[in-house]
């Protein structure tokens, strides 16, 4: 996909290429609907020469081309005799409309539905490589209702109001064309009242679109509260929360539901309105026409005609109005969209080096802050040596996580530097770096598939490794107790393995890739403490040479490990083994006191 590279796409520029390959389909979906709007023309002349070829006494008042139509099928007599050649002639070209017709719909849906996918596809691929940090920033539902909903909204300006607006255009181009060709008085009454029926039309969804917008958002607002019971549906039961957010639920539905009712009583008045103004303008063509009729200046079969195109014109022109209307609205989406298709892409260096990453890891005087002025790490300066096991401890909020976020280069530090082996990691390719370093989160993500899938998502690994790996996460036994084994399906989210499980399946997951740096951030913090040391010790082995860091409020966790830091409000504050710690700092000991039962006795 082009979008590797960070592009500025203005609104044409992105419906050019949401566009790509989808162009062709639209042309000829604009080719079939002129020729429909074309045969549309014929029938009215057929009955116009049929009631005039028929009827009428004086054929010379007949146009050039009625006159040789009607020569060409044997003429007046001959016709009067061979009525059923007109049906013919009319179901004729309602056959070919219709066959004109089915291509214009069916390129058309063609088109639009490649068009939604080229979107699609370029918005995910995009979305899938903008930094961490944007998604920290974005809310979910709002990026997918923006690539749902307004990616929509934009298939239906294309392929319905920009197509149709066009075809409308012909349709109107080609009925004046006739309409005047038998009688521009008449047509006078048509061009005045096409215009004032397109703004009356326009002037009302114009007026009314914040109603329409009030009815999307109240939908909104229903379907997150239904989503928050069915995602949060435990907390609602264990609580007793059902009949509070029944009754929440019972307030914005009224609410929806009386929005709507407001708008349908408005859209009642408009179509009332404006089928009163179209009754009046039929009145005043009947009326004239008969009055031209009777003085002789326009035949019975002419009326008839310009009656007919103008009926074939009024629906199209009445939607005329509000496709105008809501064209806003697609720009609207088109902007939405562009927000997220001109946001900066991860910068992946994917030509950066790729140095083993069994080195010494080196935090240079760091500091980082989520928001500005606002360090979270300040100048932090260590180095974890290659091979050894160190721990993080620190209470909540003073930055170990982040400490891994920078590592993974989830963010970039806003001073200092950070180096493996001696290479800054800045300077690595970043799918490189990522793939080197594995990390168990503290809140572990597990994807609605198989346990089998969710560990080995990374890659694909022989089973000894895979047994291996779930053999080290003490997740054997769990899975021999699943009649499934490998093959149970996790619930969504994983719901349907319990804390601990999802943790363990989660190490797993990371063990498999085999990584030298593999960082645990309070990842057994849902398992038992005896599991936790029988996993600590199990990993002990497994390492070998790799890189551990363990991140952990749990001293227990920690205590074997090389060397822990201490961090508090983001700066090192002591550093050394267990037993030097409990000696020199302070809070160290005060956790373990309180954390130790020995120690509480
Ligand atoms: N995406 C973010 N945007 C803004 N602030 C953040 C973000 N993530 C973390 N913080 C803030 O940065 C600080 C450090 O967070 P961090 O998660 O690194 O702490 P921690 O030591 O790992 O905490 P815990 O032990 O509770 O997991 C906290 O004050 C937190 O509120």
């Amino acid at each position: 996909m082009g979008s590797e590279q960070n592009m500025e796409y203005t609104k044409s520029g992105m419906l050019m290429r949401f566009l790509k390959g989808s162009k062709r389909f639209f042309a000829g979906s604009i080719l079939a609907s002129i020729l429909v709007a074309a045969m549309d023309m014929i029938a009215p002349q057929i009955i116009r020469i049929v009631v005039d070829g028929c009827l009428g006494e004086d054929l010379s008042q007949l146009p050039s081309l009625a006159q040789r139509t009607l020569a060409a099928v044997g003429g007046a007599d001959y016709l009067r005799e061979h009525l059923y050649l007109a049906a013919v002639g009319i179901l004729l070209a309602a056959g070919i409309s219709a066959v004109f017709q089915y291509l214009n719909t069916y390129l058309n849906t063609k088109g639009a539905e490649s068009m939604v996918k080229t979107a699609r596809d370029w918005l995910f691929h995009h979305i899938e490589h903008l930094p961490y940090e944007w998604h920290m920033q974005n809310q979910t539902g709002d990026i997918i209702q923006r690539c749902t909903s307004d990616v929509n909204m934009v298939r239906d300006f294309v392929a319905e109001q920009l197509i149709q607006v066009v075809r409308i255009a012909i349709l109107i181009g080609f009925s004046i064309v006739f309409m005047v060709s038998m009688s521009v008085r008449l047509s006078v009454i048509v061009f005045l009242s096409v215009p004032l029926i397109i703004a009356y039309s326009w002037f009302f969804y114009y007026k009314i679109g914040h109603l329409f917008q009030q009815c999307d958002e109240n939908e909104g607002v229903l379907s997150t509260i239904t989503q928050e019971n069915l995602t949060g549906v435990r907390v609602v039961r264990a609580f007793g929360r059902e009949q509070y957010e029944k009754e929440r639920f019972r307030k914005q539905n009224e609410v929806y539901t009386n929005a709507w009712m407001k708008l349908c009583g408005l859209l009642s008045g408009y179509w009332a309105t404006g089928d009163l103004i179209m009754g009046v303008q039929l009145l005043l063509i009947v009326v004239l026409g008969s009055v031209y009729c009777v003085r002789g200046t326009l035949t019975a079969g002419e009326l008839i005609a310009f009656i007919s195109y103008n009926r074939r014109l009024i629906w199209p022109v009445r939607r005329l109005g509000r496709m105008i209307s809501e064209m806003s609205k697609a720009g609207v989406s088109m902007d939405r969209l562009r927000y997220i298709l001109n946001s900066p892409l991860e910068s992946r260096t994917e030509n950066g080096v790729c140095p083993p990453l069994n080195g010494d890891i080196v935090f240079d005087h760091v500091t980082f802050g989520y928001e500005k002025e606002k360090p979270v790490l300040k100048d932090l300066d260590f180095t974890i040596r290659g091979g050894s096991i160190v721990g993080i401890m620190g209470p909540t909020g003073s930055g170990k996580s982040t400490v891994q976020y920078l590592l993974n280069r989830l963010y970039e530090p806003d001073q200092g530097s950070i180096s493996i082996g001696g290479v800054p990691i800045r300077e690595m390719s970043l799918p490189w770096l990522r793939s080197q370093i594995g990390f168990v989160m503290q809140e572990p993500y597990l994807f609605s598939r198989t346990i089998r899938e969710n560990i080995t998502m990374a890659g694909e690994v022989s089973e000894e490794r895979l047994h291996r790996a779930v053999r080290v996460a003490s997740l054997e036994e769990t899975l021999d107790r699943f009649s499934e084994g490998y093959d149970t399906m996790v619930g969504e989210r994983g719901v349907t393995l319990s804390g601990g499980q999802k943790q363990r399946t989660a190490i797993a997951r990371m063990l498999v890739q085999e990584t030298p740096v593999m960082i645990f951030d309070d990842s057994l913090s849902a398992v038992d403490a005896e599991t936790d040391e029988k996993i600590r010790r199990a990993l002990k082995e497994y390492a070998g040479q790799a890189t551990m860091i363990l991140i952990s409020h749990r001293i227990s966790t920690l205590m074997d490990a090389d060397r822990i830091i201490v961090l508090e409000d983001g700066r090192i504050t002591a550093e050394g083994t267990h037993e030097e710690l409990l000696k020199k700092s302070e809070l160290y000991r005060s956790i373990y006191e309180i954390q130790s039962p020995e120690a509480n006795l």
